[in-house]
């Protein structure tokens, strides 16, 4: 560790208060210079990408995210008004909203919001939430799952009377997300069951002609803000997705999307040695041999951005997890990514990171600014802030020590504008890392297996409950009955059973357990 490999090693702008140290990941000179034909490639890729190429094949898709900050780019006057048209929809709305002139059926103002999403169509808005939400306008909760006793506990945290000034944010890019379906059928049930009308406190944030949008015309919703299919799921957070709710809670969206355009204004440059985005590609294809061999370890010092590793989790790995690259050869490619918070983490992880198996490379996130305001000493001399700084600085080193690689992103504070420079950021090396290893990194085919799959289940499921009789039969009976996979049959009666559906005798082993009504 030296002054002049740092300098030499960062890439810092200043008017952004950013700066990207990789000086700690040992990258080679002669490997940089052996990778300027795909360096090269990356950037004419983006550049193509952002002049409207079809640049997801495999679902004919434009791929439109770097628009919604700048609609300028976007290659038509019909994609620039999709971007320009629901923006100042939304904000109108908002300040509707705000003005009670959007009010409750009884005229009530709405003082919460319920997200139902799931995904890309979650994950943004609970980034921004947990970041930048602390003096919202609006109390925000979220359905993201379709568990039945998660959605109790959030409804139970709104309050019967909280319902009727909750607004609720139905938001759904396919408008056919099982999981988000199912919240919003819960939703409208705990609405109907106090008497009010979901409709009326319901809006819709979906792709044109989707079976949300139908549904959402169908109950009369209060407002509908379009979702395009040239934005990825991952990448919607600068979409209506991301922004409605911003825009509700309060929140400075312009702000942020000034800040994703000029990350992206820096990293438009074809300048490898001063492409922050650019840089942390590389970074991770040397780190993980540009196959994905090192995890990325996520490490913000900060509690406003312990989401951003999980919001990171979707976008590297949903964008770079492929089995195929772009010429159909299998290459399972991706890079896995996990992560919390510092200094929490020291007391939790990081003793397998500096001891144990050497499979990842950190990525340390530094907020310069420790709090708003004025500081105590907890100690003579020092603050809490001088302590996550000397943890955030004293990790880094330790592991470096002992061979662990890592880089580190610095910004000045967390606010809308910086927070939407490090999605840009993290948005814009996906793009790079992709073409570096040549994959789509804009569709996500394996995730309609498990899909699939578990339609069958349900499917079998309720072939099984029709089979249900007051003598008990085991497991291997109904799948007779059934036709179906023993073993499937048996967690489809073990599920009826814990859910009160069907009574239980256990024999010696689940072979031996029987079932009836
Ligand atoms: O917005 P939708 O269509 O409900 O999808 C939610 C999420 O599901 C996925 O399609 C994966 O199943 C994600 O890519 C997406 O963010």
């Amino acid at each position: 560790m030296s002054l002049s490999n740092y300098s030499a090693s960062l890439i810092r702008y200043p008017d952004l208060g950013f700066s990207l140290d990789t000086s700690l990941m040992d990258l080679d000179a002669s490997w940089l210079e052996g990778m300027s034909g795909k360096i090269e490639k990356a950037f004419v890729d983006l550049q193509k990408l952002e002049a409207g190429e079809i640049a997801n094949p495999d679902e004919g898709r434009m791929v439109g995210h770097y628009w919604l900050r700048k609609p300028e780019l976007a290659p038509t006057d019909e994609l620039r008004a999709a971007i320009t048209g629901p923006l100042a929809a939304l904000k109108e709305f908002a300040v509707k909203v705000h003005g009670g002139e959007v009010a409750a059926p009884g005229g009530e103002r709405f003082e919460n919001l319920l997200l139902i999403g799931i995904g890309g169509s979650a994950l943004g808005p609970q980034l921004v939430n947990d970041a930048l939400g602390h003096d919202s306008q609006l109390n925000i909760h979220f359905f993201d799952n379709t568990d039945p006793a998660g959605i109790d506990r959030t409804l139970a945290e709104i309050g019967q009377t909280g319902l009727s000034r909750t607004l609720v944010l139905v938001v759904s890019k396919s408008g056919g997300t099982p999981e988000t379906r199912n919240g919003m059928v819960e939703a409208k049930a705990a609405y109907d069951a106090a008497g009010l009308d979901f409709g009326k406190h319901a809006v819709a944030i979906t792709g044109e002609g989707s079976k949300l949008d139908k549904f959402a015309d169908e109950e009369g919703f209060l407002a509908k803000f379009p979702m395009e299919d040239w934005v990825g799921g991952r990448t919607s957070v600068m979409s209506t997705v991301g922004l409605v709710p911003a825009a509700l809670q309060g929140i400075d969206i312009d702000d942020f999307l000034a800040g994703a355009a000029a990350m992206d204004e820096e990293t438009r440059k074809a300048d490898a040695g001063t492409n922050a985005a650019m840089r942390l590609a590389l970074a991770w294809h040397a780190a993980g041999n540009g196959k994905g061999e090192k995890d990325m370890v996520v490490l913000p010092y900060k509690d406003s951005l312990v989401l951003f590793s999980k919001y990171l989790q979707q976008l590297v790995m949903e964008s770079l997890g492929k089995s195929e690259d772009l010429d159909g050869n299998t290459v399972h490619q991706g890079i896995a990514v996990y992560g919390n918070k510092g200094s929490t983490d020291q007391h939790a992880y990081v003793q397998q990171l500096r001891d144990g198996v050497p499979n990842f490379f950190a990525t340390f996130i530094e907020v310069r600014k420790g709090r708003d305001g004025d500081t105590i000493e907890v100690e003579p001399g020092n603050t809490s802030a001088d302590y996550l700084q000397g943890f955030l600085r004293g990790t880094r080193k330790a592991l470096y020590e002992s061979g662990r690689k890592s880089i580190t992103i610095s910004i000045g504070e967390v606010n809308p504008f910086t927070l939407g420079m490090l999605i840009a950021l993290f948005e814009r090396a996906v793009s790079f890392y992709a073409s570096l290893v040549n994959i789509n990194a804009y569709h996500q085919p394996g995730v309609e297996a498990g899909k699939k799959a578990a339609a069958t289940f349900l499917d079998l499921l309720n072939a099984v409950r029709g089979r249900l009789t007051a003598d008990p039969k085991n497991a291997a009976e109904v799948a007779y009955e059934v036709d179906g996979d023993p073993e499937d049959v048996y967690h489809c009666l073990n599920h009826l059973a814990a859910n009160g559906e069907v009574q239980i005798a256990l024999g010696d082993t689940p072979e031996g357990d029987t079932f009836s009504l």
